[in-house]
């Protein structure tokens, strides 16, 4: 498995060279070349953006051409066995030697290992290590390291260096994630990766960088790429699902009447509409939050980190939402294919199994969440003072005189509905914060004793930016479509926000004026719209454009053949190539016979 894996990966790698690194096209046609996930996506996913964004032009001018001509591979190596989001908590240690001008690598403990890094159990010979930076006596904190493993040559491990594969795993059991240790290991100085920091040749630690969080930017990068990763996950689970719903008929709700396409139940397009919906979303708010993050970028080259802390927020809270809305909606699609979705050859378990642990690395859920409250709470602070907000949180200054919202369900009323639930719980947030303090607790305590409210809050916030955007980005584009166009794509965006002002209808209740027969005319349009949207939810999925060997689906294939497709993968069950399992022989004929 894993040698083929590395086989087809290099088949596609040759197309990183031809295409560009972040060329949509690869990107898209990547995993139409396996099933599951590279060896070498951490090399071009974290390690080649790495030494972009925190290596000095002298130092990329060495590592960039040998990482893009693949004469080295590399992975990116943070999380430990013991510390994975609390970066400042990582245990392994570079400690700078004058003498030699090297630094020393050490593991102190078995919590220390590196543990997780994709590609590192048997396919990087380099990897970017961060560790606590000792220097002259003094830790200056967690910073990368470009350290040499293998042997270009040979491929065995370097003397002090210990390296594995950490073994099976819900899902990307092709990505070769590894561990590592180190033991007394040393590397040249040139190898910290000195764009943000340095140390020169007498040990003199010169921090660079105004921010004191740049050393954390490959991450922020990936996050903003995952949102879009996940549009693009669940547009594959959608169409999977929503062609095999057209195909398979199910039941009889009339007598007389032919059992009809499951598609055409109101529940399964209540599964499903969402799903369309929701990568449209997706979609549109990775392409804003990606023109927002490289004019953070442009910014900083101007040496102004201002807008860095909105970033941060923004990407946290959106790497969080859209990887948890993208798994359960994934798991949704599974759960309207019936006993066949299950079935590994349907696709859906794999993509599941992809999306779940999006939800986990390069930042867990509840802690982005709180990163983002942490934002939050600042902003209402400094409102309070009279400092101007950010543009994503210009909705904070409605809340300023606590007047209720009074409820409107058109969809700029029900975006407006979402700013007052945001802010009304960021609000509720600082209320309990301030509360505890005066009851005597100090902040930390008291902030701790709000997270499950300050969790609730940046959820309500991504979720108002999103319905926000793609709101206005469907007016934007859709201005220039064909009145039919228009229709539809206004049709999927409504229903995003119906979706969630249903779902959402307790805090609208508290922080805007709906009523219950508010409740009850979203719940009648809402199920309207689902049948003016079923004519043409396979075009809308069509419209995704998968190739055939890109959704890899018994269920979806653009044929429809799905019973056909099913019967071909499981008599290529290697189970199948005999009539009778020599465990019968074995086992089962022995214990027939009383013999066992
Ligand atoms: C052949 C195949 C090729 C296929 C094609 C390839 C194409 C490639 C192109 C693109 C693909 C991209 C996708 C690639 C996918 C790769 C797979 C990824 C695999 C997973 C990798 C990982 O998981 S790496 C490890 C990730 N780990 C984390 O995310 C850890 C999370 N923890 C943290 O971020 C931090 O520890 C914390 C912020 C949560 C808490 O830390 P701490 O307690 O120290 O901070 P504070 O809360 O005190 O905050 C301090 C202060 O700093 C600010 N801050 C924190 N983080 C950031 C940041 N990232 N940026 C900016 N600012 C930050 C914070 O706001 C605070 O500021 P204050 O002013 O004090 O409020
Ligand atoms: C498939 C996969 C691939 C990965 N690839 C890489 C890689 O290539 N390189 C790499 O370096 N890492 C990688 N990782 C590791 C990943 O980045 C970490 O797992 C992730 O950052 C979470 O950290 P953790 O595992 O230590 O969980 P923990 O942080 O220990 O979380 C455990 C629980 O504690 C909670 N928690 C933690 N801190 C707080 C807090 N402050 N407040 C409230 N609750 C908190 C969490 O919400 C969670 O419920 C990968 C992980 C996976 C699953």
């Amino acid at each position: 498995m894993y040698g083929q894996i590395v086989r087809d990966g290099l088949v596609n790698v040759t197309g990183i060279e031809d295409l560009g690194l972040t060329s949509p096209v690869l990107q898209r046609t990547s995993d139409a070349f396996f099933k599951e996930i590279s060896p070498f996506l951490l090399h071009f996913g974290m390690f080649v953006p790495t030494i972009i964004g925190q290596c000095t032009p002298e130092q990329q001018a060495k590592w960039l051409p040998l990482a893009m001509d693949l004469k080295i591979i590399g992975t990116y190596a943070q999380t430990e066995l013991g510390h994975g989001t609390f970066i400042r908590g990582l245990e392994t240690t570079a400690t700078y030697d004058a003498s030699t001008e090297q630094f020393i690598l050490k593991t102190p403990k078995l919590s220390s290992y590196k543990w997780w890094a994709g590609g590192l159990g048997k396919t990087a010979n380099h990897c970017i290590v961060l560790a606590q930076l000792y220097t002259k006596g003094v830790c200056h904190g967690p910073h990368p390291f470009i350290v040499q493993i293998r042997d270009t040559e040979t491929h065995m491990p370097l003397p002090g260096i210990k390296v594995g594969e950490i073994g099976p795993k819900l899902g990307f059991n092709t990505a070769d994630n590894g561990f590592l240790g180190f033991e007394d290991f040393r590397i040249p100085r040139e190898n910290l990766m000195m764009k943000n920091a340095q140390v020169t040749k007498d040990g003199t630690y010169v921090k660079v960088a105004r921010h004191g969080k740049l050393t954390y930017g490959t991450m922020v990068f990936v996050r903003v790429m995952l949102v879009s990763d996940m549009a693009y996950c669940l547009a594959k689970a959608v169409t999977i699902a929503v062609r095999y719903s057209a195909v398979r008929r199910q039941s009889q709700p009339k007598p007389d009447q032919p059992e009809p396409q499951v598609l055409d139940y109101l529940t399964q397009q209540h599964k499903l509409f969402i799903c369309i919906s929701t990568a449209h979303a997706m979609k549109l708010t990775s392409t804003w939050l990606w023109n927002t993050f490289t004019g953070v970028l442009a910014d900083m080259r101007d040496g102004n980190t201002d807008t860095l802390p909105e970033l941060h927020a923004l990407s946290s809270c959106l790497k969080a939402i859209s990887t948890s809305d993208t798994s359960a909606l994934i798991e949704q699609c599974r759960f309207a294919c019936g006993g066949h979705g299950y079935m590994y050859s349907s696709n859906l378990p794999a993509l599941y199994s992809f999306a779940t642990a999006t939800r986990t690395y390069e930042g867990d859920y509840t802690v982005l969440l709180l990163q983002t409250a942490r934002f939050l709470v600042k902003s209402w602070e400094q409102m309070d003072e009279g400092k101007p907000l950010t543009p994503t949180l210009a909705y904070l200054e409605q809340s300023r005189n606590g007047s209720q919202v009074s409820w409107d369900d058109s969809p700029e009323g029900i975006v407006r509905g979402f700013d007052a639930v945001a802010a009304g719980r960021i609000g509720a947030c600082v209320k309990s914060i301030r509360k505890h303090i005066n009851n005597g607790m100090d902040y930390e305590d008291a902030w701790q004793m709000t997270t499950v409210q300050l969790v609730g809050a940046a959820e309500a916030h991504c979720r108002a930016v999103i319905c926000r955007v793609y709101r206005d980005e469907t007016a934007r584009l859709t201005a220039g479509c064909s009145p039919g166009v228009k229709a539809v794509l206004d049709q999927l965006s409504t229903l995003y926000l119906l979706y969630w002002a249903l779902e959402r209808t307790g805090d609208l209740l508290r922080f805007s004026s709906l009523s219950e027969r508010d409740i009850e005319n979203l719940q009648a349009r809402y199920e309207a719209l689902l049948l003016k949207i079923r004519p043409n939810a396979v075009g809308l999925v069509d419209a995704f454009d998968f190739r055939d060997e890109v959704l890899m689906s018994t269920l979806g294939s653009y044929d429809g053949r799905v019973y056909e497709r099913l019967m071909e993968e499981a008599l290529k069950t290697p189970l199948n190539r005999e009539p009778v399992s020599d465990s019968f022989h074995k086992y089962i004929k022995p214990m027939m016979q009383g013999k066992l």
